[in-house]
């Protein structure tokens, strides 16, 4: 069984505003709510690429209900624990080019906490749980840490996607995939990745200083680079118009389990990831299978020395 968890969820307003100018008011052409968070947008992608699984996290208030109800209505499981405060508000502008403003985590009490480490029991050998996204403030930045440390373990896969110290501390516990991409990958060692070979020493640093065994550097439109403990492999975006970059890297995390899961075959796992990705950016909202599909036909994937 395939588990994410959103421990700080979103609903994801979007807005156009082609002509967008500061100070005065602006009307949107266009406006769309979507549920959010990192492991909501997995979640959701893995379902699109025919994957069933739960999604586990934090919600509460009209936003909470809202991004409930949105993931019942597309019938994706939900396991929820309901909080006090409202889910936060994600605003995502959309001018000549794109502003986010990310809201203010809810609080989440011990009491959530340990209602949240209950259902990681449910979790059996063979299970994977993807954790992605930014902590809530008022969590520890050891928490995702602990969580894979308890599980692998247990033979329990877990995928990785977040930054700053909250990836640092839980490289630590030497999780099974994780996908920084070429931003998070440089400030994890604060220097500057302009070029593929750049990503290339620092993934491989990351690799030796972590011992992760699958690292996924998603390089936006330059496609990703994959290093495994034995492989490099890079892959090329396909070509298109750049719609909606929103979740695509979170696309990119559900292309390569999903691919993996099927085939247990690395190449094929971050060609699909790369496919995935990059149907969604293409997409206003998030890729299907069929496009999917039909990229990742088309892409290969070129060996590189490790
Ligand atoms: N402009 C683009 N053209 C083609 N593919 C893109 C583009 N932007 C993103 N992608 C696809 O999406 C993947 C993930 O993008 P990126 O490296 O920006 O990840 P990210 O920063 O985690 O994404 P986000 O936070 O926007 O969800 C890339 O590997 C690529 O496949
Ligand atoms: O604030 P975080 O947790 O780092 O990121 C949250 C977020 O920006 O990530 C998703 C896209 O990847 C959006 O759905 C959501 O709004």
């Amino acid at each position: 069984m395939i588990y994410t968890l959103t421990l700080n969820p979103a609903v994801d307003y979007i807005a156009r505003v082609p002509d967008f100018e500061m100070g005065k008011i602006n009307r949107s052409e266009e406006d769309r709510k979507y549920p959010g968070g990192k492991g909501i947008n997995v979640s959701r992608v893995l379902h699109r690429l025919g994957y069933d699984n739960t999604a586990l996290g934090f919600v509460g208030g009209f936003t909470g209900r809202f991004l409930k109800e949105t993931l019942e209505e597309e019938n994706i499981k939900t396991d929820f624990v309901s909080i006090q405060d409202d889910t936060r508000l994600n605003i995502k502008l959309k001018t000549l080019e794109e502003t986010e403003i990310n809201g203010k985590s809810p609080r989440i009490t011990e009491g959530n906490m340990s209602e949240l480490k209950q259902k990681f029991e449910l979790l059996e050998e063979g299970d994977t749980l993807v954790l992605a996204g930014s902590l809530p403030k008022t969590v520890s930045s050891d928490t995702y840490h602990d969580i894979v440390r308890s599980l692998m373990p247990k033979g329990i896969r877990c995928y990785v996607d977040t930054n700053g110290g909250a990836l640092h501390h839980t490289l630590r516990a030497r999780p099974f995939f994780t996908k920084p991409n070429h931003h998070e990958l440089a400030e994890l060692y604060g220097v500057s990745i302009d070029s593929l070979s750049e990503a290339a020493t620092y993934g491989r640093q990351l690799q030796k200083d972590y011992r992760v065994p699958h690292i996924l550097v998603s390089m936006a439109s330059r496609g990703a680079l994959y290093i495994g403990e034995e492989k490099m492999i890079h892959i090329k975006s396909p070509k298109g118009t750049l719609v909606n970059s929103v979740g695509a890297g979170d696309s990119t995390v559900a292309g390569f389990l999903a691919k993996y899961e099927e085939t247990n075959d690395l190449r094929e796992a971050a060609v699909y990831a790369v496919a995935a990705g990059s149907a969604s950016a293409f997409s206003e909202g998030f890729c299907t299978k069929a496009e999917v599909d039909r990229f990742s036909s088309t892409m290969r994937g070129e060996y590189l020395n490790i």
